[in-house]
């Protein structure tokens, strides 16, 4: 296929190793010092990888709880249709309690249980059987839609552009290539000549630890920024176009994403420079009308305190407040950048028409 990523050799974040009955990721909270698989066989440690960001960006999650609601369901001993049922349930409820904004968790288990009813009367080990595939299919879905998003983005991009990018929206957010970065390794295979300005994040720092590192990987010409410094590149006339990706995208277009990202949207329009959503179809969540429905996860005081330091960098019992989306408003949103194409606001018009296309 033209424009196809093959030569770009691209780490897998998450996989399942279903003759060992395990899901395996990519310990995303040790990079970019070791890089460690683990290999995960119990629903809890499943839980915890996507609690505690061993696995994350929003595709990432849905492809690993995906994976685990089909092991756990592989696991029950149940003798019938409804007994599996009942384990089913409560697999899948306690994977989507993980976390509670990526809207591609609930989108990915509630894609499995689709298939669960559909294999309704098979015997049980083709029920379970129909949601290894199901799952697989979701990964490979991944990766096809992360390539065409790839496309579109890079068509509203020109040559030696400089792009800020906030948090991670790559190869290891996603089963491949990325969203948000989806374009920029497109670019670079066909001499765009890129600068990439990565936000570090604060608190987690997945741009410093994660996407200064995937890029750097690639051979992408990165830099990195502390979040205070978005204003003054682009100030400089160093930034052309802001990418980024998304954990939930509203009817209206309000997008939440990675805390500070709303931020950067607001200084993007200031200065007058274009700043595009990369989501996939799997993140467009037409149920919440505006952004105000999206739920935002409130994380533990220590990511912000200590998590990164050696010592505490913060006095004892201090109050803290960590959320860990924001919702940028739909105004200030250029375009939202599906596999299926680009959409311009009024987004209420143009998200629903995404999904209407091949
Ligand atoms: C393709 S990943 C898109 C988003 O999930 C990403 O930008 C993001 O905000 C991730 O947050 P995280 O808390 O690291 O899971």
């Amino acid at each position: 296929m033209e424009n196809h990523l093959t030569e770009f050799k691209m780490i897998q974040s998450v996989v399942l190793d279903d003759a060992n009955d395990t899901l395996i990721i990519l310990d995303q909270t040790l990079l970019p010092n070791e890089k460690v698989y683990l290999h995960l066989k119990e629903m809890k440690d499943i839980w915890d990888a996507i609690y505690k960001l061993k696995v994350r960006g929003a595709p990432a999650i849905g492809i690993a709880a995906a994976y685990g609601l089909y092991l756990g369901t592989k696991a029950s001993q149940a003798d019938t249709y409804a007994e599996l049922q009942k384990d089913f349930a409560e697999v899948k409820t306690y994977l989507a309690s993980s976390r509670p904004t990526a809207v591609n968790l609930f989108w990915a288990l509630n894609r499995m249980e689709d298939r669960f009813v559909q294999a309704a009367g098979k015997p049980l080990a083709e029920v379970k059987d129909a949601l290894r595939q199901e799952s697989e299919r979701i990964r490979e879905e991944d990766e096809q839609v992360c390539e065409s998003i790839g496309k579109h983005a890079l068509s509203l991009l020109k040559e030696n552009s400089g792009i800020l990018t906030h948090c991670n929206a790559g190869t290891i957010a996603t089963a491949k290539y990325g969203t948000a970065l989806a374009p920029i390794y497109l670019g670079q295979e066909q001499g765009y000549n890129f600068k990439v300005y990565a936000d570090e994040t604060r608190p987690l720092l997945q741009g410093a630890r994660l996407t200064a590192w995937e890029l750097k990987e690639a051979g992408v010409d990165v830099t990195l920024i502390c979040d205070n410094m978005s204003s003054i590149v682009m100030k400089e006339g160093k930034i052309q176009a802001v990418l980024v990706g998304c954990d939930r995208v509203a009817a209206n277009g309000d997008t939440a994403n990675k805390i500070g990202t709303s931020g950067v949207a607001i200084l993007a329009k200031h200065y007058g420079i274009p700043f595009y959503v990369c989501s996939p179809l799997s993140t467009i969540d037409l149920e919440c009308k505006t952004g105000d429905d999206i739920h935002i996860e409130l994380r533990p005081d220590e990511e912000v305190t200590s998590q990164w330091y050696e010592k505490r960098m913060a006095p004892e019992d201090v109050q803290v407040y960590n959320p860990a989306f924001d919702v940028t408003d739909h105004s200030l949103i250029t375009a939202i950048v599906t596999q299926n194409g680009i959409a311009y606001a009024p987004f209420e018009e143009s998200l629903p028409k995404m999904f209407a296309q091949k």
